[in-house]
């Protein structure tokens, strides 16, 4: 058996978070697990990209521990932090390529960047990734010369280039048509059992989402509504995380913003005036 430090990269202790006098995470907990793929949900607004932010360090929790790899990262210093960020890969929604580079060149970015190797090795790293996203034969195109979700493959490629343990993806799915929506999902799940990664992906989209994730987390209202396996987080008897997973646009999360009540903005009602 494993020691329990072994078996989550990712651990939240008790950790609050807030933007200014505004809380966006009050004190939640919870694990990554190695190896897995962990689904973070929730509505808009609840926190899932602050959580992503956290892990790399990007912004500190006033309260409680992060720990990446048993290191709590709110606690390293510059050079901690730079180490562990090179253990992280991060695809952000649109994965912003460089417009001037080839597909070749983005993702042999990051290797130039951070790494000795020579060109011949690079090139070696760079086929092999664009080889696992299916783009070895489209290397030499320009970013305006691929469509979206091939666009979204190259990022995916670039985020794996310096073979990171964690990959973190924000809305990895957005504006992408059904197919690519589906190839890019599969693809995550992919790449993270053929190269040993562990995923932590913030998505709004269920089906697909829910398809691929071996742990669901739903934030809500700053915190974890329901954490589970797909199973048991769609079969949640929580109002809120009902609400969430069947879209239903009225529960414990309102489709009016709070006001005043129809009648008394209408004047119905009993001696109101008009
Ligand atoms: N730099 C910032 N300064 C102040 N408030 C911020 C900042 N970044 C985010 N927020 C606020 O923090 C809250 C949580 O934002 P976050 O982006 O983590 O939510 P999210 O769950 O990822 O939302 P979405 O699904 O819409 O992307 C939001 O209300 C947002 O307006």
């Amino acid at each position: 058996m494993d020691s329990p430090r072994a078996e989550s990269l990712v651990e939240l202790h008790d950790l609050s978070f807030g933007y200014g006098d505004r809380l966006i995470l009050d004190g939640i907990s919870l694990t990554v697990p190695r190896g897995k793929v962990t689904a973070l949900m929730g509505a808009s607004g609840g926190g899932k990209t602050t959580v992503l932010r956290l892990i790399g360090g990007q912004v500190r929790a006033q309260q409680g521990a992060l720990l990446f790899d048993g290191q709590d990262v709110g606690r390293l210093d510059q050079a901690g932090l730079y180490a562990a960020r090179r253990r992280m890969g991060m695809l952000f929604q649109f994965g912003a390529l460089f417009t001037d580079l080839s597909v070749f060149d983005n993702v042999a970015f990051p290797l130039r960047e951070h790494t000795d190797l020579s060109e011949s090795l690079i090139r070696d790293v760079v086929l092999m990734k664009l080889n696992a996203v299916g783009l070895r034969g489209a290397r030499d195109l320009m970013p305006s010369e691929v469509s979206g979700g091939m666009a979204r493959r190259v990022a995916l490629a670039r985020a794996i280039a310096l073979d990171p343990e964690l990959v973190m993806y924000d809305e990895p799915f957005a504006g992408l048509d059904p197919i690519s929506l589906g190839t890019a999902a599969r693809l995550i799940r992919q790449l993270n059992d053929t190269m040993g990664l562990t995923s932590i992906v913030v998505s709004h989209d269920l089906d697909e989402t829910f398809h691929i994730a071996d742990q669901v987390i739903v934030l809500a209202n700053g915190k974890i509504a329901a954490q589970g396996t797909p199973d048991e987080v769609r079969h949640s008897s929580d109002p809120l995380v009902h609400q969430f997973v069947n879209a239903l646009p009225d529960g414990p999360v309102r489709f009016h913003y709070p006001g005043a009540s129809v009648a008394q903005d209408f004047g119905l009602g009993r001696g109101e005036a008009p």
